[in-house]
């Protein structure tokens, strides 16, 4: 059977899904996206210039017919401005996607519980597809869940600070529970972090970041997404279970004649 990503009425067949922003030049980040084989791009809708769809911006080196956009609410620190945001994305004829963002604090970046939940919530209502960035707390994916959100996106850790995952344990619990793709989304600082991800069950990973400000980004594009597809695989093949003690690799008893 096809091992596709489905969010709310989406297919993907990658399960990395990449941001845009932080490249050194748009040449390095038009190769690293097509490395990558992304099909999801997301990018802060503020950083566009709404009013003005010729003029230039930091998507237009890519082939934007290729890809699903995922815009998103980053810079938003209140529910209704992440609301108002996502408005201006869909009045412009972005897409239908969103990922939330409401941030609660300028130096850890980590998203507010309550303003998160709310602007879920509203955009739901509102008929968007929603994809919501989220602390890795497991109470709080469960709330998002009973809001109707199409995916969970918990934080591996701080955006940016390539520290890659903190709270396996959390993690776990979130995909464990989940009725929708979890996709880790942030933090990720290494191709170990993304195959971990995956190994761990997630259903998709989001990271920038590692990429674009890698010293290759291109190298480092191709080395996500193999990891990526490495943890996906290791997951569905169903690892063996640590064990105390050792136990020998060619056993005498019971070998193959
Ligand atoms: C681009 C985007 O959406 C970021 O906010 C995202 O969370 C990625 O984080 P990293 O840059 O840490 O990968």
């Amino acid at each position: 059977m096809e091992d596709v990503l489905k969010i709310g009425p989406y297919q993907f067949h990658s399960r990395l899904l990449l941001g845009t922003g932080k490249f050194a030049d748009l040449e390095t980040q038009s190769q690293a996206v097509a490395v990558s084989e992304a099909e999801v791009l997301t990018f802060a809708i503020r950083r566009l210039d709404l009013d003005n769809p010729h003029a230039a911006n930091f998507l237009e080196q890519l082939d934007l017919k290729k890809f699903t956009l995922l815009p998103n609410t980053a810079g938003a620190y209140t529910a209704d401005e992440a609301v108002r945001i996502a408005r201006l994305a869909k009045a412009s004829g972005l897409c239908d996607m969103i990922k939330v963002e409401v941030i609660g604090d300028q130096r850890t970046l980590l998203p507010d519980p309550i303003g998160t939940l709310e602007a879920s919530r509203r955009l739901v209502e509102e008929g968007f597809i929603v994809l919501t960035y989220t602390n890795d707390d497991p109470i709080l994916a469960k709330r998002l869940q009973e809001a109707g959100v199409h995916a969970i996106m918990p934080g591996a850790s701080p955006i940016g600070s390539g520290q890659g995952i903190l709270n396996e344990t959390n993690l776990r619990f979130i995909i464990e529970d989940a009725r929708v793709p979890v996709i880790v989304d942030a933090g990720i600082g290494s191709p170990a972090d993304c195959a971990k991800a995956m190994e761990l069950g997630a259903d998709g990973v989001l990271l920038n970041t590692a990429v674009a400000q890698a010293e290759h980004p291109v190298l480092m594009a191709e080395a996500m997404k193999l990891a990526v597809q490495a943890g996906r695989k290791g997951f569905l093949a169903g690892r063996i279970p640590k064990k105390r003690y050792a136990s020998a690799s060619s056993p005498l008893e019971g070998m193959i004649e």
